[in-house]
């Protein structure tokens, strides 16, 4: 089976990281997409993140219904830096059926050359990117351009985690930004200042 794999802080889990997995799922006739909170996220502040039980119910909420789209909490168990490497090893070796494909936003795409054991990551998968308005990708090395393929004709969006936690903070409306359950879980749990 042809398998995405999607992981991010998801904190919290926004349109932008759906319009993501759809599209992907598309350009790349993948068969499902496997979101993947990651627990300690290698380049983020530790102290500054949402606790990963919000994170992945979220994440929960959001997928909810879609058959097609899975959780997987394979980073949330694993001790220490969530580094995809590991993640993507261990997938290999429990799954060698599969077939799976990185999924991620350009301004991931751009830091990839600095990743943990990048080279290695792109050995063992392709990469499939979608734009953000205002993030230019360019002058990535060949190991990278190699791997990557952008979604063509794709919809962009400039939704991002932290403008949905800033308008939390000001009490503006997170309708249309976030699946509405994730909305109600948020205003439960009273997360970001809501
Ligand atoms: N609007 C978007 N368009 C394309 N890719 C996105 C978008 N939002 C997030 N992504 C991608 O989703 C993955 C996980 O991102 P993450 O959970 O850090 O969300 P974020 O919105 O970038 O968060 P933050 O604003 O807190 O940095 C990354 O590969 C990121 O590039
Ligand atoms: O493996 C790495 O070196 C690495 C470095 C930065 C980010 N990542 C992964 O990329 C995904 C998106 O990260 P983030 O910080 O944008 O949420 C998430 O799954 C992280 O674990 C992985």
């Amino acid at each position: 089976m042809r398998v995405g794999i999607f992981g991010g802080t998801f904190d919290p889990i926004h349109m932008g990281h759906l319009l993501l997995a759809q599209q992907a799922m598309e350009t790349a006739s993948l068969e499902q997409v496997w979101f993947i909170p990651a627990g300690e996220p290698p380049h983020k502040q530790e102290n500054e993140i949402t606790p990963a039980q919000h994170r992945l119910q979220m994440v929960r909420l959001a997928v909810e219904g879609n058959p097609r789209f899975l959780v997987n909490e394979m980073e949330l168990k694993r001790e220490g830096p969530s580094y995809t490497v590991d993640t993507i090893q261990i997938l290999k070796e429990s799954t060698p059926e599969h077939d799976f494909f990185l999924l991620v936003g350009a301004d991931t795409v751009k830091d990839l050359p600095h990743w943990y054991k990048i080279k290695k990551i792109l050995q063992l998968v392709q990469v499939i990117g979608l734009g953000r308005p205002g993030v230019r990708a360019e002058g990535l090395p060949d190991f990278v351009t190699d791997r990557l393929q952008w979604i063509p004709g794709a919809i962009e969006t400039s939704i991002s985690s932290t403008a949905v936690r800033q308008r939390a903070k000001c009490g503006k409306s997170l309708r249309y930004l976030v699946p509405d359950p994730v909305y109600q879980y948020i205003k439960e749990h009273r997360l970001y200042g809501t």
